[in-house]
């Protein structure tokens, strides 16, 4: 198969669906977080099961990175997509109506798996339909454009839940997965030639040496260590820990907490296209990329961990515009896992690659929660500052592992890799490492 050599008008198109689709499995994934009162009344749980909403979608996510990314080199991109987006529209049609907490549980699974067949199908296509040297800016932007989802489950969501009730304004958003998945059908193909992409059949011998050959390389490792250390930090307090974080531990109002959190999306919109214009133009540099964001982070939250009493209201605002760079600094990883593997094991690398950000996120949010339940007396749930800095305090441990990991890959990677031929790669048009 040729890399296309320019942006061609049907490439927009079936950008524009990739990227509409991964925008609602961004909205679908967060549509919990601003319905956390709502689901406590209607199923009437604690604050640690609602959490166990958030936990158990990242492990489900995390999960299924890797048998998803074998099925879309199996299967292509258009199938798994389509599969993603049905499971994702039926599961959130049962969130609408489960009136019990296991039956919400189960609903939510199956949100995670839906959300889980999206963005490595998307990637696939970016890298499939896209030149060569726009790869890295496409790839970023999707993901980039792909937050705004969040923004959409925060406030029209809100707006619903409060307007038209749990069951009805979760069904709406079920909905908007039939209108795309009609899309997906008349639109998207996995190549310029061919409306379905079929890998060779996948046999238990054959998965075992494509993953092997995947993990052998140093660059996909390196690629899983970048993702594991960059974003963790971002998801944690987006997902579950930021609004109590700042609330409870650092004595901000309800309203600064929540202008803190859009503050950390509007940072991931500005760094996401800035960072795939340089990875594209530097292809050698994009661990030094990382190393750099991964260090601004780590300097950020110990300036705030260590500020006697609580940080001023500017330093947290600093602190969310570098933890939100962290969320598109996880993108390098894609990118150095794309230049690292073929065609043909390119999702399946994608996959164990993604692995490594969902991992470590869900390793911090149990570990905050656990932290947070040892240093509070009881079992109370009003946590203290002091609580919340030794809870915060454990990301020095993620970070420790994913810096030597990266400092590791990164000189196993640049001993296999051709510095040319990478810097090649970005003007012309077949990767090669
Ligand atoms: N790191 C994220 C994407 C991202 C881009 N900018 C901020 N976050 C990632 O790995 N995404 C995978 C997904 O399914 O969202």
């Amino acid at each position: 198969m040729n890399q296309p050599t320019t942006i061609t008008p049907r490439a927009w198109s079936v950008w524009l669906v990739g990227l509409l689709i991964y925008f609602v499995a961004v909205f679908h994934r967060s549509s919990l977080a601003v319905a956390g009162l709502a689901a406590t009344e209607r199923f009437d749980i604690s604050a640690a099961q609602l959490a166990t909403f958030t936990m158990l979608q990242l492990l489900v996510y995390a999960g299924m990175q890797i048998p998803v990314g074998l099925l879309v080199d199996r299967f292509g991109s258009r199938s798994v997509l389509l599969c993603g987006l049905t499971l994702m529209t039926l599961a959130q049609g049962g969130f609408a109506l489960a009136d019990s907490y296991p039956a919400a549980l189960v609903a939510r699974v199956f949100v995670g798996m839906g959300d889980a067949m999206t963005f490595i199908c998307v990637l696939r296509l970016v890298a499939t339909w896209f030149p060569t040297r726009r790869i890295p800016f496409f790839t970023q932007l999707t993901g980039t454009l792909g937050q705004l989802g969040a923004v959409l489950a925060a406030v029209p969501m809100t707006w619903a839940l409060g307007h038209l009730g749990w069951t009805k304004a979760y069904l709406v958003a079920a909905s908007l997965g039939l209108a795309l998945a009609v899309v997906v059908l008349l639109v998207l193909h996995d190549t310029p030639s061919q409306r379905h992409l079929r890998g060779p059949a996948m046999s238990f011998p054959a998965v075992r040496h494509s993953l092997a050959s995947s993990w052998a390389h140093p660059g996909t490792r390196l690629g899983f260590w970048m993702h594991f250390s960059t974003q963790f930090s971002a998801t944690a307090l987006s997902l579950l820990w930021g609004y109590p974080f700042f609330v409870k531990g650092e004595h901000q109002s309800s309203a600064t907490a929540g202008a803190l959190l859009t503050v950390m999306v509007l940072a991931v919109m500005a760094a996401g296209p800035t960072l795939g214009w340089l990875v594209g133009a530097h292809p050698w540099h994009r661990s030094t990329m990382v190393l750099t964001i991964v260090a601004a982070i780590v300097t950020a939250w110990t300036v705030v961990l260590a500020w006697p009493g609580h940080a001023p209201t500017w330093m947290l605002f600093v602190l969310v515009v570098v933890v939100g760079i962290g969320g598109p600094a996880s993108m390098i990883g894609f990118d150095v896992g794309r230049t690292s593997n073929p065609n043909e094991r390119l999702a399946s690398a994608s996959g164990i690659i993604n692995q490594g950000g969902f991992a470590a996120s869900l390793v911090l949010v149990i570990v905050i929660g656990l932290v947070l339940d040892w240093r509070t007396p009881g079992s109370s749930t009003d946590y203290t500052p002091s609580a919340f800095r030794w809870a915060m305090s454990t990301q020095y441990v993620i970070w420790a592992i994913g810096l030597v990991q990266v400092v590791r890959y990164r000189v196993k990677t640049r001993r296999v890799v051709d510095r040319d031929e990478l810097e090649g790669i970005a003007v012309r048009s077949s990767p090669a490492v």
